[in-house]
């Protein structure tokens, strides 16, 4: 079954609402219409720039998607400084990500939250960009399969296939990630091939074949070809490259085949 591929970007905690704006109208009108039929293409703002970049991409009717970074595992009430599924929703939001190694990490947010993240996303119609990934430590030990697959199977309990087949998995090994350190598209292709083989067991054949796997961790548009190359890779979710509007809009372009014009 053919997916279609996703290149998302994640710009983390940089830019303002209206630097935002000036990058998201650099990559709609550098990005040649004809990749986006082979090619999907998101930004995920910062929350406090949500609201205008969807101005711009409804505005201009711009093929573009766009989602947020994180959600609360629940709707609403005395959660000071949290942001809802139900919110996002509201305003439009296609994607948000759940489980990033930052959160996990600086937030300590354990497997079982990021669980619940997952389902409040998918309750509100908003797909997640489920990310999974070893540190450097599980890696050196030859541990990463099992790690990841083990996440994997954490995060998705309890929902059934026709709601996982809604969600995007993305494998960021820790070590890759703002490091510059890509990993090499066969051990990349490893992990993706194993989360497409843990779906498979779990879910049966047509799940595993509709969720897209991304990559990430340091892509850029010279390494993006040769890793989605790699059977099980369908994308890549983009930390740095995402800020540059000329490199981003590259690197999806090479996604879609290239070359860049
Ligand atoms: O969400 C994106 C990843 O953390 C990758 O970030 P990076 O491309 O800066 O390595």
């Amino acid at each position: 079954m053919a997916r279609t591929p996703l290149i998302a970007g994640n710009w983390k905690m940089n830019l303002n609402h209206l630097e935002a704006i000036a990058l998201v109208q650099k990559i709609a009108f550098s990005l040649p219409e004809k990749y986006y039929a082979k090619v999907e293409v998101a930004v995920l703002p910062p929350f406090t720039a949500i609201r205008a970049v969807q101005n711009v991409i409804e505005g201009d009717k711009l093929k573009i998607k766009y989602g947020a970074q994180d959600l609360s595992p629940v709707d609403s009430g005395a959660y000071t400084g949290d942001i809802s599924g139900l919110m996002l929703s509201k305003l439009g939001c296609h994607y948000v990500v759940v489980g990033h190694s930052e959160r996990r990490e600086y937030h300590l947010e354990s497997d079982e939250l990021i669980n619940k993240k997952v389902k409040a996303a998918l309750k509100h119609g908003i797909t997640p960009i489920l990310c999974v990934g070893e540190k450097l430590e599980v890696r050196e030990a030859g541990g990463q399969v099992e790690h990841v697959t083990e996440q994997l199977v954490a995060n998705l309990k309890g929902l059934k296939a026709e709601q996982v087949a809604g969600v995007v998995v993305a494998y960021e090994p820790v070590w890759a990630i703002g490091t510059g350190k890509v990993a090499t598209p066969q051990d990349a292709q490893e992990v993706c091939g194993a989360i497409r083989k843990k779906l498979d067991e779990k879910y049966g054949a047509e799940v595993a074949n509709t969720v897209r796997v991304l990559y990430g961790g340091s892509v850029k548009s010279g390494n993006v070809s040769d890793l989605m190359a790699m059977s099980d890779i369908d994308g890549a979710l983009v930390g740095g490259a995402s800020l540059d509007g000329e490199e981003f809009t590259k690197l999806s372009a090479m996604a879609a085949g290239g070359p860049f014009v």
